[in-house]
């Protein structure tokens, strides 16, 4: 098995590129955001830890939480997305190498790992075969960004400030997918990407690392047991 990375810019696409690999071409789809609201549940430790670094009045009445206040703070304070990030991202990925195994052990070709910070945290980035990014135009990113999530232009432009811009995510990554016209149009552009990954014989490679580790192991314990 091998991981592919997804990403690309806030609102710029990647959420329904990943859905069409994961509803229309049945793919193996682990989503960042997701597992990065799961982590912060009321009761888990990195819930605690934001509580104590940011105070109770980051919270909902019923304790949860209050993502758009947090998000206020965060995107307008670089010192403050770092201790945020800080506390968040290590939970994150304890929890995608987790779910990785699993895929792993049912066996898929590749998994797809649709992470917004791929590029600029490193992370999971020597876990990576290839890359995509997900990309359109600035100015539609900011308009989808603003509708999607009702804010204003300020607040939009300080949430992409916030991020690696999209040329600079382009010139890094494996592959790329057009998001600048209709979504028929995208799911064009995911169905090459995807044909790219399945004629991928990367997995072999690392199976055939794997058996190869597996054999030196065994020879050195029959040397020196
Ligand atoms: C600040 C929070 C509470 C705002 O929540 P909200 O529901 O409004 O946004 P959501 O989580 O859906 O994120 C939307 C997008 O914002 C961008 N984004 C989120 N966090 C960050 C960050 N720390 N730095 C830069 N961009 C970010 C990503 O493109 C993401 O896809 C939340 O984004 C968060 O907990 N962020 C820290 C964890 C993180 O880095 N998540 C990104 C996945 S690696
Ligand atoms: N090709 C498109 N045409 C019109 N609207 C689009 C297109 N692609 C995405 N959108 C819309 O733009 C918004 C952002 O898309 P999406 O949620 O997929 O981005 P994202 O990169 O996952 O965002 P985030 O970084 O916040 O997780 C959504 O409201 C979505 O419906």
């Amino acid at each position: 098995m091998f991981l592919v990375g997804l990403t690309g810019g806030i609102a710029s696409g990647k959420s329904t590129v990943t859905k069409i690999f994961r509803e229309d071409l049945n793919c193996a789809c682990i989503d960042a955001d997701i597992i990065a609201r799961k982590v912060v549940e009321p009761g888990k430790p990195a819930y605690k830890k934001i509580r104590s670094e940011f105070g109770d009045e980051i919270l909902l009445m019923d304790g949860k939480l209050n993502r758009d206040k947090l998000g206020s703070i965060i995107f307008h304070d670089a010192e403050k997305r770092q201790k945020l990030n800080a506390i968040v991202h290590p939970a994150i990925k304890k929890q995608m190498l987790w779910e990785i195994c699993l895929y792993f052990l049912k066996g898929y070709q590749f998994v797809i790992l649709d992470i917004p910070l791929l590029f600029e945290t490193k992370q999971m980035l020597p876990y990576i075969s290839f890359s995509i990014v997900v990309f359109c135009h600035e100015d539609q990113q900011l308009q989808r960004l603003m509708e999607r999530n009702k804010l204003s232009e300020e607040d939009a432009r300080a949430r992409m400030r916030a991020q690696l811009s999209l040329s600079e995510k382009c010139s890094l990554c494996t592959y790329t997918i057009d998001n600048t016209g209709s979504k028929e149009l995208t799911r064009q552009n995911v169905l090459q990407v995807h044909s790219k990954l399945c004629a991928s014989k990367k997995h072999l490679f690392i199976r055939l690392g794997l058996l190869l580790l597996c054999f030196v192991a065994f020879g050195a314990c029959k040397v020196f047991l």
